[in-house]
């Protein structure tokens, strides 16, 4: 834009004459409207003139006083500004040669004598002024040239990819910095070096290069190009490329072959790769990498003849330390683990953390299944030596659970259910221990399958019913209230146990609908007894852990006393130990706002789980169920008759109410209530009774005959 309109622009003529009649005459001749003329009567003033406009051509006097034409000139061409403006000198005498040659080296392009022919001058002027525009264009040009030969340079050194200019003989013109860095020499070893060359492996027949690919396509003006392309260094190394070669366009004859490191996608590749089967914790395979890796190992397998095991193996009492010592610990101990069992396993083995504290293995070419349980056995040996974290010691177990093939299955999903079945069946057996995968184990598991599937659909079809098992104030005798327990009516095999179905529907979790179902089911029961029962009568409803952690909950609980109008204490809602500890926040979130509404809480099961008396200050609740099987024991080991009367005594000073649960007999009825049990609730009084039942049971309960 700026060269176009310096271009542009009139040309601009400077006369310099001591004498102003000279000057006037001059302008006359040479003014055409086409040019600009400029004025100056010394050689001061036409200097400075010369650094403010930009002039085209100077006509100089040779004398003048004070600063004469020569020196002028010689200004002139001192600075870098006005070098190169053309001078023509005027002068009435004709200069001696010395003074002219002076004159011709500082600029002067032409001598003109006074008296001058002023159609000589006008002529001079013009081609003189043209020169001198011819001259600035060209200059302007060059520069633009300059401009973009170095915009063009920096692209190319600055690119990524390397840039060969090849002629059409195939010899190398040019490479950009680029290019000299992959294939690791200079620009004076690649110049005249044959492109084919490049792409031949050292060892390998030169080819003419008439027959190569790039002069192939060049002949057709084709571009040639190849994702997976070698090139080779001087020294013979393998560069992978991909590579695209292109003739370049007329009139130049040669091609233009740009080529990229395929290393460096290889290897973003391969880290995507890795982080993908990788478990990021343990640096073990992750479930992906691991059954990816399982299904090699039984091809190979199938293909050798070879046994192969595999092993699921799953950390006994992993919750409770990341819960009680913080998922860090948790972590530190999962990384321990990783390193033992890397340590117990053949580099060959795959070792891989599926997620959580499950981990598994796949011992590959075994000479016998037997291999497998002597793994296992080092496995479990080696979690005999206590895990140091946070300056304690922990004692870690592990169950094991060990899948053949082929024996139990030939398939990835066959291989990991056995295993992970035998690993139930080792855990329920007693923990710290390994059990190979039996037929047996497979009956129970499609017993197991058909259950579940019979429990979906007595989810559908509402096939449960509510059982109330009344619980006995201890001071008179009087009902406190009613458990409900659910009762899985089938109708087949008739009334089914919750210790059976009501784990199966956890595990599928089919327990947050009935666990819904039953609460709504007590609040209509709760209002239908409304006449029947004393306004203080408690119902309560066990709640697992699941439906406890849902964040509904508190939500569903509210809206149904609204809708039956129930008093919020009439309704109690039990929870486990273990479902308060999964989260502590929460649980303390939901049963603050569950008792500020006036919602009853009792701890179910007390003394079967983490049995922390601590928590009974931290957690918010109204009942403590002690667990039945120390209500069993009491009269027949003082230890545990001992751990009672402590509870006993502790939830009072904490105002928390005491219910003995599984009373059994008259003996274990007394002795609670001389250790000042609140309330009792056991097959000594009744079962869990059906709704009719129920209603009529406190009018036939006489607690003084018992
Ligand atoms: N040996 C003996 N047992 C006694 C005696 N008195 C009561 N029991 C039994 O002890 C269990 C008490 O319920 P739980 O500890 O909450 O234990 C319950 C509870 O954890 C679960 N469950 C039952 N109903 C529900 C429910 O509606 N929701 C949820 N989430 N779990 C439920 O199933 C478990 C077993 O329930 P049930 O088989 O009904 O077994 C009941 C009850 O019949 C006694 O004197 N001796």
């Amino acid at each position: 834009m700026l060269q176009a309109l310096e271009l542009k622009q009139k040309p601009t003529l400077l006369l310099v004459d001591d004498r102003p009649e000279n000057l006037v005459s001059l302008e006359a001749v040479l003014n055409d409207n086409e040019r600009i003329i400029l004025k100056a009567q010394d050689g001061e003033q036409a200097l400075s003139l010369l650094l403010e406009h930009d002039i085209t051509l100077v006509l100089l006097d040779v004398q003048m006083p004070g600063m004469d034409g020569y020196e002028v000139a010689r200004l002139m061409k001192a600075n870098p500004r006005t070098r190169e403006i053309p001078i023509l000198f005027i002068t009435a005498t004709q200069p001696d040669e010395r003074n002219m040659l002076r004159g011709y080296q500082h600029g002067a392009i032409d001598y003109i004598y006074k008296p001058f022919n002023t159609e000589v001058l006008r002529k001079k002027v013009a081609v003189l002024q043209e020169l001198q525009l011819s001259r600035r264009c060209l200059s302007v040009m060059n520069r633009s040239l300059d401009e973009a030969r170095s915009y063009y340079a920096a692209i190319l050194s600055t690119a990524a990819e390397g840039i060969l200019v090849v002629d059409e003989q195939g010899s190398i013109r040019y490479a950009n910095p680029a290019a000299c860095e992959l294939l690791q020499c200079d620009l004076d070893s690649l110049e005249g070096e044959q492109l084919h060359h490049l792409a031949i492996a050292p060892d390998s027949n030169i080819i003419a290069w008439e027959n190569s690919v790039f002069f192939q396509h060049w002949r057709k003006k084709l571009t040639y190009r190849a994702h997976d392309a070698q090139l080779f260094t001087p020294s013979g190394q393998e560069l992978p490329v991909t590579l695209s070669c292109a003739p370049l366009p007329a009139p130049h004859r040669g091609l233009v072959v740009v080529f990229l490191d395929n290393r460096i996608p290889k290897k973003l590749q391969e880290q995507l790769v890795k982080q993908a089967v990788t478990d990021t914790l343990t640096g073990l395979y992750n479930r992906h990498g691991f059954l990816q890796s399982l299904q090699a190992s039984l091809s190979r397998s199938g293909r050798a003849h070879k046994p192969l095991a595999v092993l699921y193996l799953d950390l006994d009492g992993f919750k409770r330390i990341n819960d009680t010592l913080g998922h860090p610990a948790g972590d530190e101990l999962l990384c321990v683990m990783a390193d033992r069992l890397r340590r117990c396993t053949r580099a060959y083995d795959t070792v891989a953390r599926l997620g959580g504290d499950e981990f598994t293995i796949v011992l590959d070419s075994m000479d016998t299944p037997e291999d497998a349980a002597r793994i296992a056995e080092k496995i479990l040996d080696s979690l005999a030596t206590p895990i140091e974290i946070q300056g304690l010691k922990l004692a870690v177990s592990a169950s094991i659970g060990i899948a053949t093939y082929p024996d139990c299955s030939e398939n990835v999903d066959g291989m990991m259910q056995a295993a992970d079945m035998a690993m139930y069946q080792a855990k329920s057996e007693g923990r710290g221990q390994y059990r190979f995968f039996t037929a047996a184990m497979n009956g129970r598991a499609r017993a197991r399958l058909m259950l579940e599937e019979s429990l979906r659909q007595a989810v559908a079809t509402e096939e449960f019913v509510l059982h109330y098992q009344p619980q006995i104030m201890m001071r008179d005798g009087t009902l406190r209230g009613f458990e409900a327990l659910l009762r899985w009516q089938h109708h087949q095999a008739g009334l089914v146990s919750p210790g059976i179905f009501v784990p199966l529907l956890e595990e599928t979790g089919l327990i947050t609908r009935i666990g819904s179902w039953v609460i709504e089911k007590i609040c209509h029961q709760r209002r239908l007894w409304g006449n029947t029962f004393p306004q203080d009568m408690v119902l309560s409803a066990n709640l697992s852990a699941r439906q406890f952690g849902q964040s509904e909950l508190v939500d569903l609980v509210f809206q149904l006393l609204d809708e039956h109008q129930l008093f919020a204490h009439q309704l109690e809602l039990e929870v486990t130990e273990s479902s308060l500890m999964n989260d502590i926040e929460h649980s303390q979130r939901v049963l603050q706002a569950l008792r500020k509404k006036g919602v009853r809480i009792a701890i179910d099961d007390f003394g079967t789980g983490y049995s922390s008396l601590a928590y009974l200050r931290q957690f918010e609740i109204d009942t403590l169920k002690i667990d039945r099987t120390f209500i069993a024991n009491a009269l027949v080991s003082p230890k545990d008759a001992a751990i009672v009367e402590a509870l006993v005594a502790l939830s009072h000073s904490l105002d928390v109410e005491v219910v003995a649960e599984g009373v059994e007999t008259t003996e274990q009825l007394q002795w609670l209530q001389q250790i000042g049990c609140d309330c009792v609730q056991g097959f000594l009084f009744a079962k869990a009774l059906p709704v009719l039942e129920a209603e009529q049971y406190p009018a036939k309960l006489d607690f003084e005959k018992l």
